[in-house]
């Protein structure tokens, strides 16, 4: 029989990735002060999106999961925001032109600050430290190793400052098509890709031209794009939807912003078996859509306890470390009911290890009979370190892991239903992007990653490295869908003049 459920119940498990708090009067103060504050989402918001992941289950949309790997307090300013949020949305538009579907923008932005390392300490400037665990823990300076509670409640105010700017922009001028953010390609140095890619822009920037033609002559509401509530001729699109998404690290945290809340009316028209809904359930209040990471998956511990009983839709980081039968087995503890659009399973096993892994564990979830949709997160596996020693990606690896996933789901007649990524629009104050990962159309070289390596933890793909991803899937949707059926990545010239820039040196862990 399944043991109770309650908010706290995961206290009574192993939990891994734990931080241990010195001053526990402290910790109980903080948590208790979280309890009073309001939520930052609402059971609306969270079953709307469920209703939207439902849809792409089905192969009606696709979701852009995107924002950094650890947002920090200090990186909390307008213009950071603004040009975050404005590459989320282009990136969206190019994908959207491509894709045909309705793309599910949900963003690692407002509440990202706990991060799980691979070692409880590291060396920084040859001293031996405690690990940065994010911002909502610890101090990235070396001398502010100590967790401090009071981080939790500077966390959930971070959180409410940058969701109060996002909703702000979402429903203004900002997000209007109107001024969708321009790209130039100046930094695209082959000659073949620069004539792809223009032949995409050019296509896409006529398309709006057109779109806003429609509009002025009374096909759709033009006003509603400058109010950016844009719906009509580009489908019907949540195009702005918000949707803030961060990993479920801090228990403490996550339980205090869990409320017993009534379930919005109108919940059961698009649920799968409304006579089963109680009046009212437990919704996480922190994010609308949470996930588990790859190192706190375990079935019998804490975070899996905790994920169980929210009504959030949830993701699952998916490693190659996961068994078949592991992966059925975790489904049926988050998921009993088998309901739709509730489990999103994020694959993430390094670019020369998706053949290896992804057929087994789709066969593995279509034996058990659970509704999922899969994401690829083309990041986590693909991290080394640099000659010069940092921590980065190489490009040609994240295109590999995306096209080799792209490639096993239509072999295995199933289908992608998303991507996940480390990405950041922000620029120093002479307008330069991030230098943080390698290769791209910018072929980034690895002298240049000291120029403006600016993350707090994972190498982020900048403006233009982010946007070359962006038209190469667009590419890859059009490319399927003029041709009725599934491309392959040899015959892309995207991917063929992007994977030249292969850095054979280049080890993933
Ligand atoms: O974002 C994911 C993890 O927190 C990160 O990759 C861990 O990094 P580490 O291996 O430097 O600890
Ligand atoms: C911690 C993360 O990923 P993973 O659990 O896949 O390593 C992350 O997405 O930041
Ligand atoms: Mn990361």
């Amino acid at each position: 029989m399944t043991e109770e459920w309650t908010p706290s119940s995961w206290r009574t498990k192993p939990i891994a990735q734990d931080v241990k708090y010195a001053n526990k009067d402290h910790l109980a103060r903080v948590t208790d002060q979280i309890k009073h504050l309001p939520p930052l989402v609402t059971p609306a918001e969270i079953e709307r999106l469920r209703h939207h992941l439902t849809r792409v289950e089905t192969g009606q949309g696709l979701i852009l999961h995107a924002g950094d790997c650890a947002e920090s307090f200090e990186a909390c300013t307008h213009r950071n925001i603004t040009n975050k949020i404005g590459l989320i949305l282009s990136f969206s538009l190019v994908l959207l032109w491509g894709a045909r579907v309705p793309i599910v923008r949900i963003g690692r932005i407002a509440g990202q600050y706990a991060k799980p390392r691979s070692s409880g300490t590291e060396i920084v400037n040859g001293k031996t430290v405690t690990s940065f665990r994010g911002d909502n823990v610890n101090g990235i300076s070396p001398d502010d190793r100590e967790p401090d509670p009071g981080r939790m409640l500077s966390a959930y105010f971070y959180s409410t400052t940058t969701l109060n700017y996002v909703r702000a922009l979402l429903t203004s001028d900002f997000a209007s098509l109107n001024h969708p953010r321009t790209w130039s390609l100046k930094h695209v140095r082959s000659p073949t890709l620069r004539a792809e890619f223009e032949s995409i822009s050019n296509a896409l920037s006529d398309a709006l031209a057109f779109t806003r033609t429609v509009g002025a002559i009374g096909g759709v509401d033009e006003d509603a794009y400058v109010k950016g509530g844009g719906r009509g001729v580009l489908g019907e699109v949540d195009f702005y939807s918000r949707c803030p998404f961060h990993e479920g690290l801090m228990l403490d945290y996550e339980e205090a912003m869990t409320r017993f809340l009534p379930i919005p009316a109108g919940t059961s028209s698009y649920t799968t078996n409304p006579q089963a809904l109680p009046p009212k359930t437990y919704y996480n209040t922190s994010a609308h859509f949470l996930w588990i990471g790859d190192r706190t998956r375990q079935l019998t511990n804490a975070h899996v306890e905790y994920f169980r009983g929210i009504r959030n839709p949830i993701g699952i980081k998916v490693g190659p470390s996961m068994k078949d039968e592991e992966l059925a087995r975790l489904l049926d503890i988050v998921n009993p009911d088998k309901e739709h659009g509730k489990v999103t399973l994020i694959t993430r096993y390094g670019a020369g290890k998706v053949e290896a892994n992804l057929p087994g564990h789709i066969a593995a979830v279509r034996a058990c009979g659970h509704p999922v949709i899969w994401v690829c997160d083309p990041m986590h596996g693909n991290t080394h370190t640099s000659s010069t020693g940092y921590k980065t990606r190489h490009f040609s690896s994240i295109i590999t892991e995306v096209t080799s996933t792209l490639a096993v789901h239509a072999q295995e007649k199933s289908r992608l239903g998303g991507v996940s990524l480390e990405f950041t629009g922000e620029l120093n104050e002479q307008g330069f992007s991030v230098t943080e990962c390698l290769g791209g159309s910018m072929q980034l070289g690895e002298e240049e990653l000291e120029l403006r390596y600016q993350s707090y933890c994972d190498p982020r793909l900048n403006f233009e490295q982010a946007l070359d991803l962006a038209f190469l899937l667009s590419d890859h949707y059009k490319q399927a869908r003029e041709n009725n059926s599934k491309v392959h990545a040899t015959t892309n010239t995207l991917i063929q003049e992007l994977g030249k820039t292969v850095n054979a040196n280049a080890v993933t862990k």
